[in-house]
């Protein structure tokens, strides 16, 4: 479900059984052993378990059902020390959103394209420029991604990029060009200039601009209650990856990272 809690971190509480810690919680979590060399491996991280203080007035303590693996954990963790908790923020729909609406602006007629199209946001983004009049065209890395994207979420056109030639994929589905393109995954499926979009860009005086979704912090409610809106209409589907047990947060990042998910990738506690 969209949205069910915002802020998952990669911990987990449960209280303390016996003895004199009766009234103490053990916290699980999983901390970064080991530098990321290429692609995570589950040595690179190391559950530990610690006994937290009991919680003064006006503090609260709460227990994680849900927690999320996001990608930004990967590029995130080689800027802190080793020993530093993992952590995951679940903002993928409102990223789609904000991001969508606010930047991009599309209007009817206009073709958006969008990588990591079968992902938490990609599929939002799809979705979103759908009710918006615009043609969607999308990148995933399986056929099954396109096909869920063409027959449920009604793309107009979805290709698995492992498999095709984008820059002609691009040629052939979007004959007038590109008004919008939301990348997912930098340049890892299209290299802009090798592309329509890059005459696009020119023609159509495009603009590039990076963003961070707590800019429109201010306005959050604003982004789920329509999203959530979409959604009871039946105007935007999702779907969610989970896998199960706190013990596999690791094997949930790093699939996810592999492209096993589609829709959010997440973890039942
Ligand atoms: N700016 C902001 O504030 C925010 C930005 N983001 C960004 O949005 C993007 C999508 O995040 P999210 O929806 O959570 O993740 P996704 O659910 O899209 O999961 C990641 C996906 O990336 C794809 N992928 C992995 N490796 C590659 C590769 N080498 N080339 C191309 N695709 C690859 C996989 O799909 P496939 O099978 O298609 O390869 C995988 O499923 C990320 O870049 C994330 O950092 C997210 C939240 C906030
Ligand atoms: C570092 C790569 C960021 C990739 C984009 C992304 O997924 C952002 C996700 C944010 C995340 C913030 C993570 C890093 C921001 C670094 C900014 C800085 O302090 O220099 C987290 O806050 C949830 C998403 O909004």
């Amino acid at each position: 479900m969209i949205n069910r809690v915002e802020l998952f971190w990669f911990s987990f509480l449960k209280p303390e059984s016996t003895g004199r810690f009766s009234n103490m919680v053990l916290n699980k979590k999983f901390i970064m052993h080991k530098r990321f060399e290429g692609e995570p491996k589950p040595s690179d991280f190391k559950l530990v378990e610690e006994k937290l203080p009991p919680i003064s007035e006006g503090e609260f303590l709460c227990k994680a059902k849900w927690m999320s693996v996001d990608p930004y954990m990967r590029p995130y963790s080689a800027r802190y020390p080793l020993g530093t908790t993992m952590i995951g923020s679940q903002v993928a729909e409102n990223t789609a959103y904000f991001g969508l609406l606010e930047l991009c602006q599309p209007k009817a007629g206009e073709t958006v394209v969008v990588t990591g199209a079968a992902g938490a946001v990609g599929s939002i983004v799809g979705q979103i420029a759908r009710i918006k009049g615009c043609k969607v065209i999308g990148f995933a890395g399986s056929d099954s991604k396109c096909k869920w994207l063409k027959d449920e979420l009604a793309f107009d056109a979805a290709f698995n990029y492992k498999e095709c030639s984008v820059a002609k994929a691009l040629q052939e589905s979007a004959p007038n060009g590109v008004d919008c393109y939301f990348d997912n995954v930098s340049e890892n499926i299209i290299h802009i200039s090798t592309t329509v979009i890059q005459m696009s860009l020119v023609a159509k005086q495009l603009k590039m601009e990076g963003f961070l979704v707590h800019r429109w912090a201010n306005r959050w409610d604003e982004g789920i209650n329509q999203l959530l809106e979409w959604v009871q209409e039946g105007k935007i589907k999702y779907r969610e990856t989970i896998s199960e047990g706190f013990d596999n947060m690791p094997a949930a990042f790093i699939g996810m990272l592999r492209g096993d998910n589609v829709g959010k990738a997440v973890v039942k506690v």
